[in-house]
């Protein structure tokens, strides 16, 4: 600066803001020319091709807006013996932690109005999680709703042991393209209604 005076702050970009915008557009788009059998079919897809027969915990999502509905999932899950858990950001810029959901669990309302378990349910690390997306690309990259929660949390999860962390949703969610940073964590596989798929290599 010529008079020495420091420089105004940058404008803190989210470079992924305009692919959220059109993956949000396309989730809804595939929404709402969905019938209601999307979910079921996924959830088809998802139990046969990564749930095996022994008992696992497995971290689903309360879907809120245009997400993929869990409910059938859920429903197979629950009937087969499996714990299911759902996520809760506690903090902000932390990773989530997951709570038991029973069928007679009361959800209560979390940050962003997401329903959530309340403290009485026992807290437990997933070994399967079905993760929420905006968009998911070929190698695996995911594009999420910019709290870098399910970054965090699967970095602490892959270190600390095996995490299989499957993208859910619509088949018109897949995109070419959206910037990828160094902190964001890849997915192993993603389920929508058309099948589920296995992705290789994780950087
Ligand atoms: N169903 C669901 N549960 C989830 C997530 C998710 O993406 N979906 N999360 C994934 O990390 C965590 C919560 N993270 C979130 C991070 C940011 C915003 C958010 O920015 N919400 C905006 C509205 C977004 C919009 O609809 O345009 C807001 O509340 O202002 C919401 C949830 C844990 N639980
Ligand atoms: N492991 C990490 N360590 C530090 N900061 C991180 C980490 N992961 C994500 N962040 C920060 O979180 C913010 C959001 O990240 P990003 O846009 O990748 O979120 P997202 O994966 O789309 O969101 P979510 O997982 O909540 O759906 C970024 O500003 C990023 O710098």
């Amino acid at each position: 600066m010529q008079n020495g005076a420091t420089p105004p702050p940058l404008p803190d970009l989210d470079w992924k803001a305009a692919f959220r915008k059109r993956a949000k557009a396309a989730r809804a788009e595939a929404a709402a020319a969905d019938g209601g059998s999307a979910a079921m079919k996924a959830a088809h897809h998802f139990i046969e091709d990564f749930i095996p027969q022994t008992p696992l915990r497995i971290a689903l999502y309360c879907p809120v807006g245009d997400e993929l509905d869990t409910a059938y999932l859920n429903a197979d899950l629950l009937a087969a013996g499996h714990e299911v858990l759902l996520p809760v950001a506690v903090e902000e810029n932390a990773p989530l932690i997951f709570r038991q959901f029973r069928m007679d669990t009361p959800l209560i309302k979390g940050r962003y109005g997401i329903p959530i378990p309340p403290e009485s349910a026992p807290e437990a690390a997933p070994e399967i999680i079905a993760v929420p997306v905006l968009g998911v690309r070929r190698d695996g990259a995911r594009l999420g709703m910019g709290g870098g929660y399910y970054d965090r949390t699967l970095m602490k999860l892959r270190a600390e042991g095996e995490v299989l962390a499957i993208g859910f949703g619509y088949a018109a969610q897949k995109m070419e393209r959206f910037p990828v940073m160094p902190h964001d964590e890849f997915l192993d596989g993603y389920v929508s209604e058309d099948g589920a798929e296995r992705f290789e290599r994780r950087r």
